[in-house]
């Protein structure tokens, strides 16, 4: 995996954030199972509950289009390092519990995390099957 090219998508991405109330600008690229890449921004609205966060933009990308596993994320913010919300941790959870989280402040330096590291213990797909009919 190539995760400078990853990161680079990141902060691509971040240049398109709409983010006229908090002006807090995220990025994120998600390489899924198949080798493809998806990019998404945060996208706010005046009613402010609609807002999108980059990484749930990418990932929704990379479902829309008929993807399902998550290798690797990598997400940029403004300034030092941006984690993910619990929001999207849980979306991450839902296309692939063991994915690669990485955190960048530059194509050079970043934090790389298991998803495990970041939402232990948690509830997905898995917690269903048995409820299904
Ligand atoms: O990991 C994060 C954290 C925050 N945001 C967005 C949501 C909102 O537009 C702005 C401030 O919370 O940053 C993201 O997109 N991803
Ligand atoms: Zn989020």
């Amino acid at each position: 995996m190539d995760k400078k090219e990853l990161i680079k998508k990141a902060f691509e991405a971040k240049e398109n954030a709409y983010v006229p109330y908090s002006n807090f600008h995220v990025g994120a690229a998600v390489l899924m199972e198949d080798g493809s890449i998806y990019t998404g921004c945060n996208i706010e609205s005046a009613s402010y509950t609609p807002t999108n966060c980059a990484e749930r933009t990418a990932i929704f990308k990379a479902v829309s289009e008929g993807k399902r596993k998550i290798k690797a994320i990598a997400i940029v913010g403004d300034s030092g390092y941006t984690y993910p919300c619990g929001v999207c941790r849980q979306v991450i959870r839902e296309f692939n519990s063991d994915a690669i989280v990485i955190i960048a402040k530059s194509e050079d330096e970043y934090k790389e995390y298991t998803f495990k590291e970041l939402l232990p213990y948690s509830f997905g797909p898995e917690d269903l099957e048995n409820t299904r009919k």
